[in-house]
């Protein structure tokens, strides 16, 4: 049987995250430790565990059809290729950064300075819009220790908390763009492969908008619910279910995630009490 090819990130910031999606859409994988490659046993999918940063040729190349890779190595070496689905986890930046101690006004400060980088194209790119060229450095890891033992005046990086940063005597002074785990495509997908992809998109849509949303329950006096139903967002109307004590409902709605800790002093004001949130494992509208 035809299957599609999936590229996963095989070890690093990526690989769990990938991995727990593709089992919440329901989809198990033999996953023998060190193999590179496995196939699902209950969906037409096979594996192939890369490194991120070679994922954009693999893709180009047709190895594989698909892949979860972090949305900042396309920017910077897969501008060719594209985006299906913004997949939310993963969540950093590309930054510029200086040593504390620099007195930094503007990018043109950087202007023929040596920047350490394993992210080449977007320094260049970004650069000249403000027509300032740098003398880059590439460095594959470890970046940020380059200005510290003399190799840089300023790093290109991934930002994520800062700490890395903070620990290295750095300043995070331009913030270049953001970026999250995305499901890309290649340009040379089949169309016999599209189909399988186009199932495991509806999938993955239905476990992201689970993962966005909250099953709300609470109990109310039946002359509060109307005044509680006006303060819930939810998927198309409230249910309301009479409880075995006389003069009283359950409410039930589906809202989304932090929407519910912006009404919840509200509900409570209005009379609801007993109140349960419950994840939602998938969501199809
Ligand atoms: N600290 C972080 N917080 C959040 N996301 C991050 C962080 N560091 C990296 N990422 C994202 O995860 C992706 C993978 O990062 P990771 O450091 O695991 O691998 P890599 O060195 O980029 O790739 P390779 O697999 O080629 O070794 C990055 O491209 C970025 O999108
Ligand atoms: O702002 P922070 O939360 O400190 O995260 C940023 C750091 O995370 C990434 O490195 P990672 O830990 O993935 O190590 P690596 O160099 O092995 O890729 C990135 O390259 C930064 O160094
Ligand atoms: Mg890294």
């Amino acid at each position: 049987m035809n299957k599609i090819k999936i590229a996963v990130q095989k070890s690093g910031r990526l690989n769990e995250d990938s991995l727990q999606l593709l089992k919440d859409c329901g989809i198990s994988i033999d996953n023998g430790k060190d193999q590179l490659k496995a196939s699902a046993s209950n969906f037409p999918l096979e594996v192939l565990y890369l490194r991120n940063g070679d994922i954009p040729q693999y893709l180009r190349d047709g190895v594989v059809d698909i892949a979860i890779i972090g949305e900042n190595v396309l920017i910077e070496k897969g501008e060719d290729i594209s985006i299906v689905e913004r997949l939310g986890f993963s969540k950093c930046r590309v930054s510029l950064a200086v040593p504390k101690e620099v007195k930094y006004t503007s990018i043109k400060d950087l202007d023929g300075m040596r920047i350490a980088t394993s992210y080449p194209n977007t320094v260049i790119n970004y650069f000249k819009k403000f027509n300032v060229t740098p003398d880059i450095h590439l460095i594959n890891g470890s970046v940020e220790i380059a200005p510290n033992i003399g190799l840089a005046d300023a790093i290109c990086d991934i930002v994520s908390s800062g700490s890395t940063l903070f620990k290295n005597n750095l300043k995070e002074v331009e913030k270049m763009l953001t970026s999250e785990a995305v499901l890309a495509v290649s340009p040379n997908i089949s169309s016999e492969n599209q189909k399988i992809l186009d199932k495991l998109q509806f999938r993955i849509q239905a476990v992201l908008k689970g993962r966005k949303s909250k099953y709300v329950l609470m109990n109310a006096p039946n002359n509060k619910v109307e005044s509680i139903i006006k303060l819930l967002p939810g998927m198309r109307s409230p249910t309301v279910l009479p409880l075995a004590e006389p003069g009283w409902s359950s409410i039930h709605t589906v809202v989304e995630k932090n929407s519910f800790w912006e009404v919840i002093d509200e509900l409570k004001a209005n009379g609801a009490e007993g109140l349960l949130v419950v994840p939602i494992e998938k969501m199809v509208l």
